[in-house]
């Protein structure tokens, strides 16, 4: 098993400032403090995969700067320019909600972020790789063709399932999105093409705001090629265990997708600041499990992983070094918070968690 890993120093140069979510302010008793996106948290995960020798197990592929005709796949030529414009300036700008702030050079970030998602995606379908993992910065899932939300710039993983589509000749594309928040890019984007099955697992309605409801199903041709999977708050490892066991490893099987992409992110970890479950990484290596076998299965093990959320600088390494290490097939250290947050209750399924994700698991059938 080769697995193909990509990071850049400078996604770790990202400027979101200080508290844009609460921005500093005497007056209400803000006081500054980085914004829970600091880059910080991913630099940190990388250095862990290096530090813990995971490293040596992993085949580095090039970060690439996303064309102008990549990003247009996705994004309007407006938005992209007003990107280009704003991270001209010395005080950078806002990816367009008021919570997302970048400093001067964001674009050339996150384009970087873009293509590399592609280059991850083109090392992958080759066969260079059998699958990876491509741990870029900003986030992207939560974009949209004309304006950037939530932390996020331009969406990576609609770009490189577009890309695939176009390039590389790949019919059927599934996107699993498990960033604790919906995935609305991706559900938007895709909303009317069966050939990209998305399939979002998320904290009900936490963000973005009423998005992400189970009835979101896509439309028209693309109707029943959208499954959202809105987990009530408090889910541990044993609800997003049933999940992927009755919802995203059969729809996955139901769809047989030619490339399987993730957008990865950890903020459903247990001692993430932006949401409120309880994930640990015995969560996220069943998560990485299921869609490891479900590549293997129909999409010859064709399988990329894109960095998207994830906010606990102590937890998220941790986490992304058990979803790399799985990926991998090798180990190289085990979780040494495991026996904090995985003692502290709530990993058993709920009554309530099993009927959710039930309703949610009803939608396989309707694949084909
Ligand atoms: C400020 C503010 N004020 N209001 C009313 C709302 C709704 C505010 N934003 N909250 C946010 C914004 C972004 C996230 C997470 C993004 C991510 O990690 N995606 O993967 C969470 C909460
Ligand atoms: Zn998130």
């Amino acid at each position: 098993m080769t697995t193909g890993y990509l990071w850049d120093e400078i996604f770790g140069w990202h400027d979101t400032g200080t508290g844009s979510l609460f921005p500093a302010d005497p007056d209400v008793g803000h006081q500054p403090l980085n914004h829970v996106a600091h880059p910080d948290t991913k630099r940190r995960m990388h250095e862990l995969v290096c530090v813990s020798g995971l490293i040596d197990h992993l085949t580095r592929i090039a970060p690439r700067p996303a064309t102008q005709e990549q990003l247009r796949r996705v994004h309007t030529a407006e938005y992209i320019e007003r990107i280009v414009r704003e991270s001209a300036q010395p005080k950078g700008g806002d990816a367009g909600d008021g919570i997302s702030p970048f400093g001067k050079g964001a674009h050339r970030i996150a384009a970087l972020g873009a293509g590399s998602a592609i280059a991850m995606t083109e090392a992958v379908v080759s066969g260079a790789v059998d699958n990876g993992y491509a741990l870029v910065n900003p986030a992207g899932h939560h974009a949209l063709p004309e304006t950037g939300l939530g932390f996020c710039i331009y969406n990576n993983v609609a770009i490189a399932a577009k890309h695939a589509r176009a390039e590389l000749g790949v019919e059927r594309i599934a996107i699993v999105d498990w960033d604790v928040h919906h995935g609305n890019g991706a559900q938007a984007i895709f909303a009317e093409d069966p050939s990209v099955l998305t399939v979002s697992i998320h904290q009900d309605r936490c963000f973005p705001p009423d998005s992400g409801l189970i009835d979101e199903r896509g439309t028209g041709p693309g109707e029943h090629y959208n499954i959202n999977i809105p987990m009530p708050v408090g889910c541990g490892d044993g609800a997003y265990q049933y999940a992927a066991e009755a919802v995203i490893g059969p729809a996955l099987h139901a769809y047989a997708p030619d490339l399987v992409l993730v957008a990865s992110g950890f903020d459903p970890n247990a001692m993430d600041p932006l949401a409120r479950q309880l994930v640990t990484t015995r969560g996220f290596v069943t998560l990485t499990r299921t869609v490891v076998e479900a590549a293997r299965r129909s999409a010859g093990g064709r399988l990329v992983l894109l960095q998207e959320g994830g906010y606990s600088p102590i937890y998220v390494p941790f986490c992304g070094l058990a979803t790399i290490q799985e990926l991998a097939g090798v180990h190289v250290l085990d979780d040494p918070l495991l026996p904090v947050v995985g003692g502290m209750g709530g990993h058993d399924l709920e009554p309530h968690q099993k009927a959710l994700v039930d309703r949610a698991a009803a939608f396989v059938a309707d694949l084909r």
